[in-house]
C-alpha cells in the first residue's frame, strides 16, 4: 500500500496577491536570481499567467494517472505542478482535464512534460505551462507521490510554495520567503522606474549605470 497525504500549509492569500503584481523575471531577480524553472517551460499562449500555491505531483513519464488524481484533490486557487521526467513526447493534459481544473477554480497547471489540445486551451483561457506540445496519449497505470517535494524544470518545488508564471517563464518562491520576495520585488520595480524615467529624459545608459570607468578599466576605447 502507498499512502499519500494531501495536507500541507498554504500561504496567506494576501501574499499570493502581492506576488501576483510582479513579473516572473522581477521576482527571480529580487530573490537573488533563484527559483527560475527551465526556460523551455512556457505558456501555451503568451497572455496566460498564474500565481498560487503549488499542489505537487510526481508522474511516471507518459502516464497521467497521478495528474488526474491531483486535479481531483487540489483546492481552488492551487497550481497543479507536475514532475514527469522532462518527457516531451506525451500530451498528458488537454482541454478535457483543463475543464475539470477550471470548473474547480484551480489557478493553473505547470508541467515538465507535454500537453495537447492547445487551441481549445487558448479558447478556454486556463493557464497552462508546459515543456512541449505533443499529440501522443498517456496511460493511467502508475501511482506515485502527491503533495511531496518534487524537482520541476531543474528547481525544487514543495507543496505550498508560491508559483508565479507569465509569458516569460515560471518562478517558484519558497513559502517562508514570500513576504521578503514581495518587498524586494517592489524595491526593484521602484529602482527600475527611476532608470526608465531617466532614459525618457535623455540620460544615457553609460551615465546611469556608471559604465565609463568600467569600460576604461577594461581597456575599451570607443571612436565615434
Ligand atoms: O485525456 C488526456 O489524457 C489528456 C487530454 O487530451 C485532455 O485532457 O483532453
Ligand atoms: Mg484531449
Amino acid at each position: 500500500m502507498i499512502r499519500v497525504s494531501t495536507k500541507f500549509d498554504r500561504p496567506e492569500p494576501d501574499l499570493v496577491k502581492q506576488l501576483s503584481a510582479f513579473s516572473s523575471a522581477t521576482i527571480h531577480e529580487a530573490q537573488g536570481r533563484l527559483g527560475a524553472l527551465d526556460s523551455a517551460i512556457k505558456p501555451v499562449d503568451h497572455t496566460m499567467s498564474l500565481c498560487g500555491p503549488a499542489f505537487t505531483v510526481q508522474c511516471a513519464p507518459r502516464d497521467n494517472l497521478m495528474l488526474q488524481t491531483a486535479i481531483a484533490y487540489a483546492r481552488p486557487g492551487d497550481v497543479v505542478v507536475v514532475s514527469a521526467g522532462n518527457y516531451e513526447e506525451a500530451g498528458s493534459f488537454g482541454d478535457v482535464l483543463a475543464n475539470a481544473c477550471q470548473s474547480k477554480g484551480l489557478a493553473g497547471l505547470i508541467t515538465d512534460t507535454g500537453v495537447r489540445d492547445t487551441e481549445d486551451l487558448r479558447a478556454l483561457g486556463f493557464p497552462v505551462f508546459s515543456r512541449s506540445v505533443s499529440i501522443k496519449g498517456t496511460v493511467k497505470e502508475t501511482v506515485g507521490p502527491m503533495c511531496e517535494p518534487i524537482t520541476v524544470g531543474g528547481v525544487l518545488v514543495r507543496p505550498g510554495d508560491i508559483m508565479r508564471a507569465d509569458a516569460d517563464g515560471v518562478v517558484v518562491v519558497r513559502r517562508e520567503d514570500a513576504a521578503e520576495a514581495a518587498v524586494a520585488s517592489q524595491e526593484r520595480i521602484d529602482a527600475e522606474a527611476g532608470f526608465i524615467a531617466a532614459y525618457r529624459e535623455g540620460r544615457t545608459v553609460i551615465e546611469m549605470c556608471g559604465l565609463a570607468p568600467v569600460l576604461a578599466a577594461k581597456g575599451l576605447v570607443i571612436e565615434e
